[in-house]
């Protein structure tokens, strides 16, 4: 039995990667010093799985930005407007490619960026041309093996396998499907594997996720196909097939017949298929099998004891030299190491695995399956009491927040009136003009604001000297949108750390790390609450800085909350009940906040929910059991809002199509949604269904300081004027702006205030 991973976390132990990027895309420091901390950050991953003992460790899992846009630029994949860039000067080009370039006459925007499956993962969407071509454009998988080959470890190659890296992307014109350029893509690939076996490379990873999604016959052909022509062109070349994240399902037999010498099983998102495989006429016995049984999207210890059957069950059909132990996936989505961590209390600390406790996991799991090593026994104990200890702790379970559960009714997920009544209603008591304007919530997080964040934490600035500063901002922003003349304002979200973990800091059943950083795209990390317990609210979240914004202006102010889903899907959720009803919990919190905002003289609460879609299971056949419960989530939260009171939902990063109507039953008097990137054409879903409640179609595209001008705003809303009644439409950004500074903030801000002044007016004006 041997021990691999498919990949580590690579923004550094202490985010230094991230540190050093925005450092050098700020031009403070140069490309020299950025390769510096990538090498170092490698060489630490490195030497660390070596020294607890992984058998085979991957390389090119490391990124500066992406995976995607890393298998992009290494074949050459790289989008016409890019060429007007020195396709020499690739530090410039690649960046270009993830951030977009504004510099001399120059003016291309970045490729667009979407979820990597069901995590809060983003990577950079692969574009395709019909006659797309490919090249060997980038050494960086070869460069990889060889970097870590000098420090005297053979690596396992990481690529993006074939297929996937064509259904991850998106055709940018009509007239071909991007499956057909699998031919002009594979002699790239070949010519990266002939290389890596020159040098010889033993084993490569091919990942390919997109087994675990609905596949037609033709994806299934092409994938087989691919194989065969690796497997007959590199003889001597074992290639290690990973999926990830839930089973093969339909593709299971395609998958079982592949040519490969390894096929990755993700057995926490699915245990069944280990028994399926063992069982079907379709296995080959020969064919290795990595039991991935170590969860690599969560933070909780494995259960030895459950692991260790499933092992014992497969080493009695397979010869353990065939058997790999494994993580269930990358450990990208998990953070480095519990050892950091001193401020979580030692009860909950117990029962959790960072990314290197995994790896020290999958070795303890290789040594008690093989019974070598008795030394191993006692961790098998400490395991066991561990995970006792976290099944029977207090700690976990509330009775008050099981039993509001128990007694939630049908009614409780309605509100009292249909929309045309709440519309009308809202409309006395809101008195706003014709497309009214609003933002999504956050202003800009500066340096200065999260600096006295961090000042506040360490017991640096005092509670009341830090409100100060909060209320300071808050002000200055209600003084701003009075000014430029927005018509539903926000406080701006100073106080948040994140829009995830500050409300887990005010519920019951949460739990933070200090280090537990994760990248969410590019340099931008995220810190998940580890939501171990029932859940319940402490005490009110946002009312005090919200109603404080309301007092200030006699506009509405929006009160803005993150939705039950969002909550569930950002943060490390428990694993010993169903997702829904820990969904629920959290639901009836948000209810207590809506119904506390209310109170407190708020007339618009916005739920956010750009989680919802992300949510999605992989496999269409289970996607209507979770768009119940999640739907109804929601439903839970907004229902106890009063009519008069205008209850927003927003969501980004979202494919809205095939899930319209279950957004359309959120039943949210106005959604705003993230459209500008793709020129309003994420907006067909909503016209197509005849989208009934109000929608603000972002018209700013937050994601670049590039200010949109008047006559793009414009254009934009025009778009959407054609296609939605005009009295539904709201003018909005994107999203959020707590990643933009303030100057592009008030000039694009401005811009889209003058612009629906400017549409106001002329539906007034008689023609
Ligand atoms: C809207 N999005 C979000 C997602 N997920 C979330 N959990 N939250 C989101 O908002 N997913 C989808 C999208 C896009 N994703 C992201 C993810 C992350 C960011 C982002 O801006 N991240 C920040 C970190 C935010 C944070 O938690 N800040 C804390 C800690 C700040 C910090 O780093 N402090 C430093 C010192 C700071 C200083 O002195 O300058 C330290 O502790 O060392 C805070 O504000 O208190 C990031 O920088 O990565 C955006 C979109
Ligand atoms: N209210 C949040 C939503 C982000 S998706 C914000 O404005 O940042
Ligand atoms: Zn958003």
């Amino acid at each position: 039995m041997k021990t691999t991973i498919l990949g580590y976390p690579r923004i550094g132990n202490k985010r230094e990667l991230k540190k050093a990027c925005e450092q050098y895309w700020s031009e403070k420091t140069d490309l020299e010093s950025l390769q510096k901390t990538a090498s170092e950050i490698k060489r630490k991953n490195w030497l660390q799985q070596q020294e607890i003992g992984i058998d085979l460790i991957p390389s090119n899992d490391f990124s500066f930005y992406d995976q995607v846009l890393d298998m992009c630029f290494s074949l050459g994949c790289i989008p016409e407007r890019f060429k007007s860039i020195d396709q020499n000067d690739t530090s410039k080009l690649y960046l270009a490619m993830a951030r977009g370039l504004q510099e001399n006459g120059i003016d291309v925007t970045a490729m667009e960026m979407t979820k990597w499956f069901d995590t809060n993962y983003h990577y950079i969407v692969p574009e395709f041309e019909k006659n797309q071509s490919f090249s060997f454009f980038s050494r960086k998988v070869i460069d990889e093996y060889q970097e870590a080959l000098n420090l005297g470890i053979k690596t396992k190659p990481v690529l993006i396998a074939p297929v996937t890296f064509l259904l991850l992307g998106k055709e940018k014109e009509t007239g071909f499907n991007r499956m057909d350029l699998l031919k002009n893509l594979l002699p790239v690939y070949f010519e990266f594997i002939e290389e890596l076996v020159q040098l010889g490379v033993e084993y490569i990873q091919f990942d390919e996720p997109c087994l675990a999604l609905d596949l037609n016959d033709n994806e299934r052909q092409a994938i087989t196909s691919t194989y065969q022509q690796i497997a007959q062109k590199f003889p001597s070349l074992k290639i290690y097939l990973a999926n990830y994240f839930d089973c093969y399902g339909e593709n299971l037999e395609t998958a079982l017949n592949l040519p490969v010498d390894t096929l990755h099983l993700d057995l926490v998102r699915c245990s069944l298929q280990l028994d399926d495989i063992l069982n079907s006429e379709h296995y080959n016995p020969k064919t290795k099998l990595a039991l991935g049984i170590v969860d690599g999207r969560n933070i909780w210890k494995n259960d030895f004891e459950a692991s260790l059957k499933t092992i014992v069950k497969a080493s009695e059909k397979i010869p353990s030299e065939n058997l790999w132990i494994a993580p269930s996936c990358s450990l990208l989505h998990v953070p480095y190491d519990l050892e950091h961590e001193q401020n979580i209390d030692p009860n909950i600390k117990q029962w959790l695995a960072f990314a290197k406790q995994k790896l020290e996991e999958v070795i303890a799991l290789k040594n008690l399956a093989s019974n070598e090593n008795e030394s191993f026994l006692y961790l098998f104990e400490e395991n066991k009491l561990a995970n006792i200890n976290k099944q029977q702790s207090k700690l976990i379970h509330n009775e008050a927040a099981k039993n509001r559960i128990l007694n939630l009714k049908a009614s409780d997920s309605l509100r009292n009136s249909t929309f045309p009544e709440r519309q009308q209603k809202q409309k006395q008591a809101l008195n706003l003009p014709l497309y009214p304007t609003t933002t999504i919530g956050s202003f800009p997080q500066t340096k200065e604001v999260r600096s006295w964040r961090l000042k506040h934490k360490k017991g640096l600035l005092p509670t009341p000297d830090y409100d100060k500063l909060i209320a300071n901002e808050i002000k200055a922003s209600i003084r701003f949108q009075e000014r430029i003349g927005l018509d539903v304002l926000v406080h701006g979200e100073f106080e948040r750390n994140d829009m995830v973990e500050y409300f887990g800091e005010n519920l019951n059943g949460f739990a933070f790390s200090d280090f537990g950083w994760v990248q969410s795209y590019g340099s931008r990390c995220v810190k998940p609450p580890i939501l171990f317990g029932d859940v319940s609210r402490k005490n009110a979240i946002t009312v005090k800085w919200s109603a404080y914004a309301q007092s200030l202006t006699n506009l509405p102010v929006k009160g803005m909350l993150t939705g039950p889903v969002t909550i569930l899907q950002w943060s490390f959720v428990r694993n010993d009940q169903p997702r829904a009803t820990t969904c629920n919990q959290i639901a009836l919190a948000i209810r207590d906040e809506v119904a506390d905002l209310e109170k407190n003289g708020l007339k618009i609460i916005q739920i956010d929910e750009p989680a919802i879609r992300e949510g999605l299971p992989l496999k269409k056949s289970e996607w209507n059991k979770y768009l119940n419960w999640a739907v109804n989530a929601f439903k839970i939260s907004a229902s106890v809002a009063k009519d008069d009171t205008q209850i927003h939902t927003h969501m980004c990063y979202s494919e809205f199509n095939d899930i319209i109507s279950s957004i359309a039953d959120m039943d949210a008097d106005v959604i705003t949604i993230e459209t500008s990137r793709s020129e309003m054409e994420l907006l067909d879903a909503f016209v197509n269904f005849k989208y009934p409640n109000e929608i603000g179609p972002g018209v700013y595209d937050i994601h670049s300081p590039r200010v949109p001008s008047l006559e793009e705003i414009e254009h934009l809303i025009h778009k959407a004027k054609r296609v939605l009644p005009k009295e539904h439409i709201w003018v909005n950004p994107d999203c959020g702006l707590k990643t933009r500074d303030w100057p592009e903030t008030k000039s694009a801000l401005e811009n889209l205030v003058s612009v629906a002044k400017k549409l106001r007016k002329e539906e007034t004006v008689p023609a």
